[in-house]
């Protein structure tokens, strides 16, 4: 099939490279040209495990294009999915006018039939106004071109992203059209396995299970955060209760994590944009209103407890931080938890020195020489008084915890993602503090 892809973000770019390594013919459009020439050229802009090679062979192989021709994409495919950006406006509703921009952009040149698929996290009630904002461009050129508009929200999870498109556990189809849901059908007949996983249900439905499902994940995880707290005062050890909770098929193990608090592109924006959208409509969502504050408290939760243990006495104090993005295997640093903690250290006087196997240019376009940067894990311990893991990323599981001791100023660890058994930790000498345990 023919398809264009308009925005050539995580989403945008992930998808293209999957849809192509199928068969299909894509043609990516984004309105970056720096972005744009580092693609053509086989450079990808992010880290996500397998996708170079996946681009690149693509790439090589004629199917998967890039450009900024704005008519050229909208020629090239029968199918348009929109993947660019819903970032949170300032008061917490979803920013949507990119996605107005490409929804005139593809009234303003489609000549033949075409399928606008909206693939971004938008409100309920997008796709109608997409499918308005096409009528007003066509009506503007006075012609008569037919189009359907559906929903087909994304599930994938940065760092797993290519496994979660090429083999999606459900694919969310609001299509109240029957050719559009025929050729949507076929597109992903090829990533259904053995199978049928795509459920077929009305645009608006389909719009808003997607916050739904955001919500939902962001809701165990602060929940699991608030009774972590709850179970550090009473000694119990909320790892226990974890593998106890979910052993109950009712409720799984999966997003039962206590930690330093969601972050990253979506989580973040989805709840806020939900309560806004609810707000909007005189519903009010109390428990996502508790679900974002629990997370807010939670980012700085071993800063607190760092509090405590230093005083007030913070000046000349040095922390070493392991991990800076959002989460393991990417570099993205939308919503880091890090960032919070960061700035609340200096802003009590004491330095940072960090490491992180792949966010550190990421984090330092952000932050420039407001911390420092150390080539490796045990190269950031030198001199520190404590160190703060904030990211569970798999080379900080079994590290040298006898050179550790040696390099740290003071054996203090403060662990955001409890990879170590507290016990051990004791024994080995340390003063451990982990979430909920
Ligand atoms: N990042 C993620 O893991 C996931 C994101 N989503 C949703 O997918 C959407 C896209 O997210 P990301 O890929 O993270 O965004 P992003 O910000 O990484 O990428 C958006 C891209 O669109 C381009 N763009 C903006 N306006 C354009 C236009 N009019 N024409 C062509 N290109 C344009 C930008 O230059 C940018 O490259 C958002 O709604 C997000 O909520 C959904 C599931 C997962
Ligand atoms: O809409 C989106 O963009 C995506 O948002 C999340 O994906 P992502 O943000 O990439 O990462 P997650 O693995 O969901 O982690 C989000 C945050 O929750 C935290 N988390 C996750 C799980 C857990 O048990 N505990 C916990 O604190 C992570 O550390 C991270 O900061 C969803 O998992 C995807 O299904 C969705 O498509």
């Amino acid at each position: 099939m023919k398809l264009t892809i308009i925005g050539t973000g995580y989403v945008g770019l992930v998808s293209g490279a999957c849809l192509a390594e199928v068969g299909n013919d894509v043609f990516c459009l984004d309105l970056d040209a720096d972005k744009v020439a580092a693609l053509q050229a086989g450079r990808i802009p992010l880290y996500e495990p397998g996708l170079t090679e996946l681009v690149q062979r693509n790439l090589a192989a004629g199917r998967l294009r890039f450009s900024t021709d704005v008519a050229a994409a909208v020629a090239f495919g029968t199918l348009q999915i929109i993947a660019v950006g819903t970032p949170a406006s300032a008061s917490g509703e979803a920013d949507v006018s990119q996605v107005w921009q490409a929804a005139r952009a593809i009234g303003q040149h489609m000549t033949d039939y075409k399928v606008v698929i909206g693939k971004s996290t938008v409100p309920v009630g997008t796709a109608d106004q997409v499918k308005a904002l096409i009528a007003a461009e066509l009506a503007q050129r006075a012609v008569v071109v037919p189009y359907a508009v559906v929903s087909n929200p994304e599930f994938l999870k940065e760092g797993a992203a290519v496994e979660d498109f090429m083999r999606p556990d459900r694919i969310i189809l609001g299509s109240e059209d029957e050719r559009a849901t025929l050729l949507l059908r076929s597109l992903y007949q090829p990533f259904q396995r053995n199978r049928e996983r795509l459920l077929l249900m009305d645009v608006r439905s389909a719009e808003l299970t997607k916050y739904a499902a955001n919500a939902m994940l962001a809701t165990r995880i602060s929940f699991m955060n608030e009774l972590a707290n709850l179970a550090e005062v009473l000694g119990a050890d909320i790892e226990q209760v974890r593998h106890g909770m979910g052993s109950d098929p009712r409720i799984g193990y999966d997003f039962l994590y206590a930690g330093l608090g969601y972050g990253g592109s979506c989580f973040p924006k989805d709840v806020r944009a939900l309560r806004h959208t609810a707000a909007q409509h005189e519903v009010p969502l109390r428990l996502l209103g508790a679900v974002e504050q629990v997370n807010r408290q939670q980012r700085l939760r071993l800063v607190a407890k760092l509090a405590t243990l230093w005083g007030g006495d913070w000046q000349g104090k040095r922390l070493a931080l392991w991990g800076l993005a959002f989460k393991p295997n990417t570099d993205d640093m939308r919503e880091a938890p890090s960032l919070a903690i960061i700035e609340a250290v200096l802003a009590r006087g004491a330095s940072v020195l960090a490491y992180d196997p792949v966010a550190m240019p990421a984090t330092r376009a952000l932050l420039g020489e407001q911390i420092g940067y150390a080539d490796s894990p045990m190269a950031a311990l030198h001199e520190a008084d404590a160190l703060l893991i904030a990211t569970e990323w798999k080379e900080f599981r079994s590290p040298d915890f006898e050179q550790m001791r040696a390099l740290l100023r003071a054996p203090l660890i403060m662990d955001g993602r409890n990879l170590y058994e507290p016990k051990r930790m004791r024994e080995l000498g340390f003063v451990y503090h982990g979430i909920g345990r």
